[in-house]
């Protein structure tokens, strides 16, 4: 097992390539199930998310073929293998296969997935579906079973916005008989991504990217090539790092549209950042004024970048106050930045940060994705050494970020945690 270190104060210079869009990349791997030929997916992240569903994928008789950033997956040869433990529960995105499963045999068993816990994730509105398409729906033993004999298309309302429920109910309804009408879908880019991927597989859908999306089901669906969106998250992680500990940083392949609820918040607070087509300029900011934000679905402030914008506003002068009204206990990076001399205190449901602080490195915990990012943001501003263990999560999400942060000129590295470290570590 690993742990990061990160020499707080040198200052990011230089450009960092932002890669394929974890949200989408979890998805498009499961859509290619539906295929009956191979399917091509190009500009995928190195991230442990999709080894892991490339090996769920080889499970239940794909073949998954790696050439750089490109997948070739075989769908031919696959089977409903029941799916009801091991590897699903690594990752959150496994529910993907319980929609495009179902979708081409009529059948999937499919243990209830891991993810980052951020509080009760249910998955509710993702069963109300398949159920409204016909599917007979149990929960066994902690894994659900799903059976249908035919699919038909229905009209869906979703009671809660949700990116997993949305793609999923997309994913079997491309091969329903008839039309599908998910009201109040989740309206995020990878929903436009998927959709994108499965129009060119040769599904009839329309609205993606919308609230109302429209699906005529169809018999088949073949292989086909498709290039990944950047990852916004990514790039907001970066762009958030520069932010707090960059001279000029270029954060290069991205959608700024696709930034804006964060760039808008960025220069309330007084960070320079030019937008170009494919790129953004971020300068350095030394005076940075507190602002509040408030998690929301999207198109508002994403609950993905509210724990590294976190970390920024310990930088900021006065009190800022963050509240996540998607996962409203999404604050388990406060404690560890408290350990960094944070100032944060959680109080109905809301973080309050009172700024400026001199961060100072420390001990800390990852306890989920972005809970790491935000820690190695706030080790970037830190005074001295700060050491990251969970690094498990880091690596579901991000690519490559010690490379990318080295060559942005951060002092970071990894090193094995000894035995004492690794008991200690469990002990937290
Ligand atoms: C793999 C992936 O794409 N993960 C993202 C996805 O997670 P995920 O798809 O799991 O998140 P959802 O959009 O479904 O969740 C949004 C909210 O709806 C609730 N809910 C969701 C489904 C359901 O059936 N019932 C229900 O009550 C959730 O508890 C949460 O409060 O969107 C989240 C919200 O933008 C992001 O933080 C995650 O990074
Ligand atoms: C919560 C996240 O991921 P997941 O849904 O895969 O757990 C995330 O990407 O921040």
């Amino acid at each position: 097992m690993q742990k990061l270190l990160v020499e707080g104060g040198h200052w990011l210079n230089g450009k960092v390539r932002i890669s394929g869009a974890k949200n989408s990349a979890v998805a498009l791997l499961p859509a290619a199930i539906l295929a009956d030929s191979k399917v091509i997916i190009e500009g995928l992240p190195d991230i442990s998310d999709v080894e892991t569903l490339s090996l769920l994928l080889e499970e239940i008789g794909g073949t998954v073929e790696k050439r750089g950033q490109t997948l070739h997956i075989d769908p031919t040869h696959m089977t409903a293998m029941p799916l009801p433990n091991g590897r699903v529960k690594k990752l959150r995105a496994s529910y993907y296969f319980m929609g495009a499963m179902l979708g081409r045999f009529k059948e999937a068993v499919i243990g209830l997935p891991g993810g980052c816990y951020l509080g009760p994730r249910p998955i509710d509105q993702h069963i109300k579906g398949f159920e409204a398409l016909g599917a007979t729906v149990t929960n066994e033993q902690g894994a659900i079973y799903l059976r249908a004999k035919e699919l038909r298309g229905a009209r869906i309302y979703l009671d809660v916005v949700s990116v997993g429920a949305t793609i999923n109910i997309m994913l079997a309804a491309v091969k329903a008989k008839g039309k599908t009408i998910i009201e109040n879908a989740a309206r995020e880019p990878e929903i436009i991504d998927v959709a994108t991927l499965l129009t060119s597989m040769g599904a009839k859908i329309k609205g993606a990217g919308t609230d109302v999306i429209r699906i005529e089901g169809v018999d088949e669906l073949t292989g086909c090539m498709h290039t990944i969106i950047p990852d916004r998250i990514e790039a907001g992680t970066y762009t958030i790092m520069a932010a707090a500990q960059g001279e000029k940083v270029l954060i290069d392949n991205v959608i700024p549209q696709h930034l804006e609820p964060l760039l808008a918040k960025l220069r309330e607070m007084g960070v320079v950042i030019e937008e170009g087509e494919e790129q953004l300029l971020v300068y350095r900011s030394d005076r940075l004024k507190s602002v509040d934000i408030k998690t929301l679905v999207h198109p508002g402030f994403p609950t993905d970048l509210q724990q590294p914008f976190t970390s920024l506003l310990t930088k900021a002068i006065g009190t800022s106050v963050v509240t996540d009204t998607i996962y409203t206990a999404r604050f388990k990076h406060i404690d560890e930045l408290r350990r960094m001399n944070a100032q944060i205190k959680v109080e109905g449901g809301s973080a309050i940060i009172t700024g400026p602080v001199q961060l100072e490195g420390a001990k800390v915990k990852a306890s989920d994705l972005r809970a790491g990012a935000a820690l190695i943001a706030a080790g970037l501003m830190a005074n001295g050494v700060t050491e990251i263990t969970g690094l498990e999560h880091i690596d579901r999400g991000y690519s490559l970020i010690t490379d990318k942060l080295k060559n942005l000129g951060a002092n970071i590295w990894r090193e094995e945690m000894s035995e004492a470290e690794m008991i200690q570590f469990e002990n937290l």
